[in-house]
């Protein structure tokens, strides 16, 4: 079955409580957070000390993608705040094998993400020190975006890379999954699907992440 993250950048603030326990009750998996910085990505959420608040009440690991421009400097201060996995944007990251190791050296699981414009072929030198790979099926800033088809390919293609080189890595597909859509990016190769607007403004969030985690079964 499909990991599921709900993006609580969807969620409604006003009862960012109410919510969290909706995910702890839920058949979700992880809490995807989503920290954007209005200068890699042209729109600002939220950061390290709003996600410590967070992981007072969250039961479940969160899994936090950063959409900032030298994330680097910002490691231990997620590491502190709770992130369980920390996922850094392919363009911005120089240094990425340095990256992937400081993160890990915080005891955190590390993750990349790559916009719909970046090929994952990119990551062939560095899978085997990848935990995770989120993979845009959007352009990186605003939940609620369609769905861009072409990442069925990418998400082939990154399977069959992982599967040759005989890495553990595991494919995330964040941006535009729907109840419609899932099925077949399972299908493609992926293994945990992130849910903004599908879950929460769904009239039902719990029946949503229900039927998301039957996908494929
Ligand atoms: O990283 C992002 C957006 O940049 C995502 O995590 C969105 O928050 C997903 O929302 P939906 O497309 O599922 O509504």
């Amino acid at each position: 079955m499909p990991i599921i993250a709900p993006s609580i950048l969807s969620a409604d603030f006003l009862k960012l409580g109410a919510d969290i326990e909706m995910v702890n009750n839920s058949e979700a998996d992880w809490f995807h957070l989503d920290v954007m910085d209005g200068r890699f990505v042209p729109n600002i959420s939220y950061g390290m000390s709003i996600i410590a608040q967070m992981k007072k009440q969250a039961r479940k690991p969160f899994d936090v993608h950063l959409m900032i421009l030298e994330p680097e400097k910002y490691f231990e201060a997620f590491a502190a705040a709770g992130a369980d996995i920390l996922s850094v944007h392919l363009e911005v990251s120089p240094h990425l094998h340095r990256s992937l190791q400081a993160i890990k050296a915080l005891g955190m699981k590390a993750g990349v993400a790559v916009d719909p414009h970046t090929p994952v072929s990119l990551l062939a030198d560095v899978i085997h020190d990848v935990d995770l790979v989120c993979m845009m099926s959007v352009n990186p800033g605003f939940g609620g975006q369609k769905f861009i088809e072409h990442t069925h390919q990418k998400i082939k293609a990154l399977r069959q890379m992982i599967t040759e080189r005989g890495a553990s890595t595991l494919i995330e597909i964040d941006g535009g999954v729907t109840l419609d859509n899932a099925a077949a990016i399972i299908a493609s190769g992926a293994d945990a699907l992130v849910a903004g607007n599908t879950v929460f403004a769904s009239p039902d969030p719990t029946d949503t992440i229900k039927r998301l985690k039957q996908v494929g079964k």
